[in-house]
């Protein structure tokens, strides 16, 4: 089964800004893809389309057999609880709450047993949580750092305590939102291959949107491109070189200007 089917998805905010103009791809199982595109292309917001934590304004997005998209129209909350299970985040500014510990951290991973936010302040783990907690700390090499409060760490390790949170959801699809951006470079790829090994063990389905394009080839099977909203080009269906994936940055005021002065021609 395609554990994820992305078709003709669009996504406008409220202030009309159009951030996702019809993207439709499949990824197979296993595959490490990499999205890339310059700032604003529209990154961030597929990934975040693509759990549910933004509604796409049309389109379908089936993680295994659920429309993400109809589920979160319709507010059917059991079937985005599921498809929340399914899908571990991965983010770049970590989104780890710096004054509790990492372990605590970690436990949040298992949201699927929490339903109201304030649980997450007093519902307690049971000791195979915590236990299964620990064993994904051991595997990003900090179970010493466990009662650590987590902004005492350096990005890279907490970097590191959110693939174990992602880990603890025992996710089969795992979204990565540029989960290097915020790192210096040696950290930065000591965190890309940790997570690399980690899915690769597991043989997960991985979704990463990066901006070095040196790793995205080294590290990536497939390459998406995606250019104001639009995906331009796709690595699956034809080879790419490094002129067309720097391409994908060049400085496009002129093709801006094109492409407005044909929006606006066709809404006249
Ligand atoms: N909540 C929002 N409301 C309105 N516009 C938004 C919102 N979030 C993002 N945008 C806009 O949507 C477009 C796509 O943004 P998005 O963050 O998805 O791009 P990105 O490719 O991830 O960029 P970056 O590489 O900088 O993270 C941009 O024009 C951005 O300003």
């Amino acid at each position: 089964m395609i554990p994820l089917s992305i078709h003709q998805v669009k996504k406008q905010y409220p202030d009309g800004t159009q951030a996702v103009k019809g993207v439709s791809f499949n990824i197979n199982p296993g595959e490490g893809t990499i999205l890339l595109g310059s700032n604003g292309s529209g990154k961030t917001t597929l990934l975040r389309c693509m759990n549910g934590l933004e509604t796409a304004t049309t389109g379908s997005i089936y993680v295994d057999d659920i429309d993400v998209v109809a589920a979160k129209k319709r507010k059917d909350h059991r079937k985005i609880k599921r498809v929340r299970q399914q899908v571990g985040m991965v983010f770049q500014r970590f989104e780890l709450i710096g004054n509790l510990g990492v372990l605590q951290n970690v436990l949040f991973g298992s949201l699927g047993r929490i339903r109201k936010p304030w649980e997450m302040f007093t519902s307690t783990a049971t000791k195979e949580e915590r236990d299964r907690a620990m064993e994904c700390l051991d595997r990003v090499g900090l179970s010493d750092y466990a009662g650590q409060r987590a902004r005492s760490l350096s990005g890279g390790q907490q970097q590191r305590v959110g693939i174990a949170r992602m880990l603890l959801q025992e996710p089969q699809i795992v979204l990565a939102d540029e989960p290097i951006a915020s790192l210096d470079p040696k950290s930065g790829r000591e965190v890309m291959n940790l997570l690399w090994e980690i899915v690769r063990e597991r043989n997960l389905t991985v979704v990463c949107a990066l901006h070095q394009l040196a790793i995205a080839q080294e590290y990536g099977d497939r390459l998406i491109g995606m250019r104001h909203g639009n995906l331009v080009m796709d690595s699956a269906e034809k080879s790419v070189s490094t002129e067309e994936l720097n391409h994908l940055y060049d400085d496009d005021e002129e093709e801006e200007e094109a492409t407005a002065a044909v929006e606006a021609e066709m809404t006249s």
